[in-house]
C-alpha cells in the first residue's frame, strides 16, 4: 500500500437549519438538511516511519496547532490503536473561508479520520468513526459517513436524505461568525415546530428556512447586503450559523451567469451539490 494519500475535504450547506429545541447542557435540537459540495480542501498525508510524531507542514493560519482539528483528529484516532503507529506528516491546501458555515473544520476532521484509518489500518467502522468525530465538533459525523443526510439532535441523528443535486452560487461576506456567539444570542428562534422526517427526504428545501438568518442578517450587515443581492435570482439562504450564502440554480451555467454579475469585493464559489461526499469517492477509487 502506498504511505501517502491526498484526498479531498468538501464543504457541506445546511440547506435548511430548523432549531427545535434545546438540550440541558445548553446544545440546540437541530432538524437540518446537509447537501455535500463538490468543492473544498484537501489534505495530503504521508506516513514518515521512523518518526513517530504527528504533525503539519504548515500551519493553518490563525489556527494553533494543538487546536487544529486535523492534528486532534489525529490523535484521537491514535489513541485508539494497540499498537505503535507509523509518524504522519499533513499538508493541507486550504480553500474553505473559516467561519463560513460550509464545515470546513469539522470536514478535516473527519478527512483525517477517514484516511488514518486506511493509513494505519486500524479498521474502525464507520460509526466507531462517526462517534469519534461528534466529540471534535457536531458536524463530524455527517462528513465520516458521507451521504446527504437530515440531522438531527445535534446533527449527529442522521437520515439518508436526496435532495437535488443543483448547482450553487456560494458568497462568503467579508466578515467570520463564530457558530458559539450566534448560538447564544437571546434573539434566536428556537421553538420551530419539529417535522416528521421521511426516509429519503426529497422534499423541496427552499420550503424551509435557517433559524439562524434573521440574527446574523441584523447583526452582520455584509451578509443582509448580500442576501438581499443574491435574492434577486431566486431563494438565497444562510448556510450553518454563517457567514456564508447560496443560492441555487438548475445548471452551471445559470449559476456563472450570476457568479460573473456579482458585485465588486464579493468572494465566494460556484460548486454542484453533491449526494455522496468526494471524500469517501475518491477512496473507493483508491482502493
Ligand atoms: C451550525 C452547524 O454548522 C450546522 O450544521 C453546526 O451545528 C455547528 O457545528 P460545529 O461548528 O461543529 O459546532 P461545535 O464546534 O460543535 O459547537 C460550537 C458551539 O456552538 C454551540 N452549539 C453548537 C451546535 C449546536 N447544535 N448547538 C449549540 O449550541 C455550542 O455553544 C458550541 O460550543
Ligand atoms: N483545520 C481547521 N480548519 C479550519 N478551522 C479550524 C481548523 N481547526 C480548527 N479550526 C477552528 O474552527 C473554527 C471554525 O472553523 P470552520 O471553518 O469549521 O467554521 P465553519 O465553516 O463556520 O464551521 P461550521 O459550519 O461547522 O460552524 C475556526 O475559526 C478555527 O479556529
Amino acid at each position: 500500500m502506498s504511505s501517502s494519500i491526498t484526498l479531498p475535504s468538501p464543504a457541506k450547506l445546511n440547506l435548511f437549519l430548523h432549531i427545535v429545541g434545546r438540550r440541558p447542557d445548553g446544545y440546540h435540537e437541530l432538524q437540518t438538511l446537509f447537501q455535500f459540495l463538490d468543492y473544498g480542501d484537501e489534505i495530503t498525508f504521508t506516513l514518515t516511519p521512523g518518526d513517530a510524531r504527528i504533525r503539519l507542514e504548515e500551519p493553518v493560519p490563525g489556527v494553533p496547532d494543538n487546536d487544529n482539528l486535523i492534528i486532534r483528529a489525529a490523535r484521537a484516532l491514535a489513541e485508539r490503536a494497540s499498537h505503535a503507529l507509523p509518524g504522519v506528516t499533513i499538508r493541507i491546501q486550504k480553500r474553505l473561508p473559516m467561519g463560513g458555515g460550509l464545515g470546513g473544520g469539522s470536514s478535516n476532521a473527519a478527512t483525517t479520520l477517514v484516511a488514518l484509518n486506511h493509513l494505519w489500518e486500524l479498521h474502525l467502522d464507520e460509526d466507531e468513526l462517526a462517534e469519534l468525530g461528534l466529540d471534535l465538533g457536531a458536524d463530524v459525523p455527517v462528513f465520516v459517513r458521507g451521504r446527504s443526510a437530515i440531522g438531527e439532535g445535534v446533527g449527529e441523528k442522521l437520515t439518508p436524505a436526496n435532495p437535488p443535486e443543483d448547482w450553487f452560487v456560494v458568497l462568503k461576506p467579508d466578515c467570520e461568525i463564530n457558530t458559539r456567539k450566534i448560538f447564544s444570542e437571546e434573539g434566536l428562534t428556537r421553538d420551530t415546530p419539529k417535522m416528521k422526517i421521511a426516509p429519503a427526504f426529497e422534499g423541496d428545501a427552499s420550503r424551509y428556512r435557517n433559524d439562524c438568518e434573521d440574527v446574523v442578517r441584523k447583526l452582520y450587515p455584509e451578509v443582509n447586503k448580500s442576501l438581499e443581492w443574491l435574492s434577486q435570482f431566486g431563494p438565497a439562504r444562510l448556510t450553518g450559523t454563517g457567514a456564508c450564502i447560496f443560492g441555487r440554480f438548475p445548471t452551471e451555467s445559470a449559476a456563472r451567469i450570476i457568479w460573473e454579475s456579482k458585485p465588486s469585493g464579493i468572494t465566494g464559489f460556484v460548486a454542484k451539490g453533491v449526494n455522496h461526499s468526494p471524500l469517501h469517492k475518491k477512496l473507493t477509487e483508491l482502493k
